[in-house]
């Protein structure tokens, strides 16, 4: 487990200081993907380089495993260092193969090379690439290069991987290829990520938990389907569909409700239900599904009327679904089970 206790960073800017951290804290569990996402400037880059051992914070504690790296001497924190995987950007040399790249922290590492052509063999095969091992960085795409750098970063068997906006630039295809070995990292390695990034699409696909960063600040963190399934958390609201819909719509209904269904049974088969047994009809006037991971996740405005209408709202509830009163007044919370 990494821990982050109250982190603060400030930088002297051009025209005055810039607060690029406030009193962060944060735990990434071992052997998780944890996301943390945020608009431009919201500080992920800098929390990225403090917990690469790369930058002191001006004050507060990173533990790994308990251990406080605040105190550490020059040779431990080198030692420290060596635990963690950066991946990085652009920099893999042009005169080297796909396999010449990833083998090279073991080269200067000193490892002998029938262990490094198994630890790289295996990375390859990892990364989807074995058959791209001879191949240069110019013949590559730009997905196949960044999963060159995710297997680099990886090969030296950190505890710890930082992956700061991976998907950057890339195709839809090519993020898709980084996130799966980021994945497969977190799956078959054991390894557990930090994965900063500005794209809700990132986080819900491949994140366990998530922290939101907001002019460098946490805003909410956590376990990331704990999280969504509260309707008024800031964690629904960053990354769920929207459930916005015209006042005209909204107007044609005695009753509106937030929702979110999270699960196949729940998406597939609460609405209906609920409509048949209380005889009120139901409709999504907003919102619409999602996936978090694997799982598909509703967050939908509902319409409902008919005199059974809470008691319809109280049954999603009392099946998991998470239901929020939505009207002009401020929301409340009726039910959430
Ligand atoms: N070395 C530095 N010197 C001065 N200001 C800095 C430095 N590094 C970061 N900042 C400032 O700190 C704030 C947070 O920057 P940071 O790069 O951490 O944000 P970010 O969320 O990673 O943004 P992006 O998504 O654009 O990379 C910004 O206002 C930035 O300008």
């Amino acid at each position: 487990m990494i821990t982050v206790e109250n982190l603060s960073k400030t930088f002297q800017g051009d025209s005055g200081p810039v607060v690029a951290l406030r009193d962060v804290t944060l735990d990434v569990p071992t052997g998780t993907i944890t996301g943390v996402v945020g608009p431009t400037g919201s500080g992920k880059s800098t929390l990225a380089r403090l917990l690469a051992l790369q930058e002191r914070p001006d004050s507060g504690v990173i533990r790994v495993d308990g251990y406080n790296t605040s105190g550490l001497d020059p040779r431990r924190l080198r030692a420290a260092r060596r635990r963690i995987g950066v991946v990085r950007h652009g920099d893999l040399l042009a005169q080297r193969t796909a396999a010449g790249n990833i083998a090279l922290p073991l080269e200067q590492a000193g490892v002998d090379g029938p262990q490094r052509r198994e630890k790289v063999g295996r990375l390859l095969d990892l990364i989807g690439m074995t058959d791209k091992a001879a191949h240069y960085p110019e013949a590559l795409s730009p997905g196949q290069l960044a999963r060159v750098e995710v297997a680099r970063a990886l090969v030296g068997e950190p505890g710890l991987l930082l992956a700061d906006d991976p998907t950057a630039g890339l195709d839809t295809d090519g993020a898709a290829g980084v996130l799966t070995v980021l994945d497969r990292a977190r799956a078959e390695l054991g390894a557990t990520v930090l994965l900063a990034t500005p794209d809700a699409g990132v986080v819900r696909r491949v994140a366990d938990d998530v922290a939101l960063l907001t002019d460098g600040q946490v805003t909410e963190s956590g376990h990331l389907l704990s999280l969504i399934q509260d309707p008024t958390s800031a964690v629904a609201q960053a990354l769920l569909p929207e459930v916005d819909a015209p006042k005209a719509l909204r107007a044609r209904h005695e009753r509106l409700a937030e929702v979110v269904l999270v699960g196949f049974a729940a998406v597939g088969a609460l609405l209906p239900e609920a409509t048949s047994r209380f005889g009120t009809a139901i409709s999504v006037v907003g919102g619409g599904m999602t996936r978090i991971g694997e799982t598909p996740v509703a967050r939908f405005l509902l319409g409902l009327s008919g005199a059974q209408a809470d008691s319809a709202l109280g049954w999603i509830a009392e099946r998991g679904g998470k239901v929020a009163a939505h009207d002009a007044a401020p929301r409340q919370l009726v039910a959430c089970a």
